[in-house]
């Protein structure tokens, strides 16, 4: 079947509002997905609204499965996906609202910038292609020499700004990208966090997923949290923050003299314990995440130590996850 011969399914606008009190322009209602025996996104239901919204998740818990669910590229199992009123599945008319940017580089590499974000124009059949090249790659600063180079020669936040670029030619309603901050340095990281915020106060409806709590905190005003496949919380980031703040921390901390730092943390407001690790450095037990990190800076200093490393124990924020689901 060639793609003009599926149907397309149109349904009628539901008046469900985003948590965000915007109207909902992504709906999933009840949705599963399986793989084989494998069920990837089990029995979510939520609404998308205007602005930033953050899916957070540990690895593997179903968030590039429910972004490929909302871009119409699998069935769910059951349930139903709506994107700005029509059905996702198995109806070619959405892509005229969405724009996908995959976690993986799906780009002939030898093409130049602008050649790839031309042939994305082309497949969408818009009227004047060069008009709407320029535009998208004015909309991501890649309207530069840089446009006419080879992305092989790009850097991972350029390559990642083309399929910006790309995602957007056709002006979607719609932006959805997974991953899009993975292997970016700070500043990448900052330049796309600009253009993801601009492009949602202008009223797109952008959802990017992420396994990283600051990245979501610092972009997005509601987040939708998602763990093994279910929808664990969802809401204002604050609500979340607080949520993930309000328990005890556990950080490895490093330093030029564990034993200075160890007795001069001990005492202070946030810290509830402190152990030395045999190995070298500190174990720290601090009640509040933000108060921690910034007495702990302070007293650094004060004491002369130089802070090699600062790592939450539970980094991998499945503690975490696990904590937001029972809570
Ligand atoms: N094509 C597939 N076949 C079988 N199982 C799959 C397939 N794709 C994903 N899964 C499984 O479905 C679950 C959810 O995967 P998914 O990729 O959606 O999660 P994710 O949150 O995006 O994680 P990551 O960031 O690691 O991609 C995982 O258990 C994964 O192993």
């Amino acid at each position: 079947m060639s793609i003009d011969e599926i149907p397309v399914q149109r349904e009628a606008e539901r008046p469900l509002p985003a948590p965000n009190g915007g109207p909902a322009e992504i709906v999933l209602d009840n949705v599963t997905h399986w793989y084989g025996n494998v069920v990837a996104v089990n029995d979510i239901t939520m609404t998308i609204g205007p602005g930033v919204t953050g899916l957070l998740g540990p690895n593997g818990a179903g968030k590039s499965t429910l972004l490929h669910l909302v871009s119409g590229f699998l069935a769910p199992s059951r349930g139903t996906v709506s994107v700005a009123g029509r059905t996702a599945w198995h109806n070619p008319g959405i892509y005229q609202v969405i724009g996908l940017v995959p976690e993986r580089d799906s780009v002939y590499a030898f093409l130049t910038g602008r050649q790839f974000v031309t042939a994305t124009a082309k497949l969408h059949k818009l009227p004047d292609v060069a008009a709407a090249v320029a535009r998208a790659l004015h909309m991501v600063e890649m309207d530069t020499e840089a446009a006419d180079r080879r992305i092989d020669t790009y850097s991972k936040g350029m390559r990642q700004r083309i399929k910006v670029a790309a995602a957007l030619v056709h002006e979607p309603r719609v932006l959805l990208l997974d991953e899009p901050f993975n292997g970016m340095d700070p500043r990448q990281r900052m330049h796309m966090m600009d253009l993801l915020h601009r492009l949602g106060d202008a009223g797109h409806t952008i959802v990017f997923s992420s396994h990283i709590l600051e990245e979501v905190e610092r972009l997005s005003g509601t987040v939708q949290v998602i763990v093994a496949g279910r929808l664990a919380a969802s809401g204002d980031y604050r609500t979340i923050r607080r949520l993930m703040t309000s328990r005890p921390h556990v950080f490895q901390v490093a330093s030029s003299d564990d034993r200075t730092l160890a007795s001069a943390l001990i005492g202070r407001q946030s810290v509830n314990g402190v152990e030395l690790n045999p190995a070298g450095g500190l174990e720290v037990r601090a009640g509040d995440y933000g108060a921690f990190s910034r007495e702990l800076a302070v007293v650094a200093r004060e004491q002369g130590v130089r802070l090699r490393a600062v790592l939450p124990a539970d980094e991998s924020l499945e503690s975490v996850f696990a904590y937001l689901v029972a809570s």
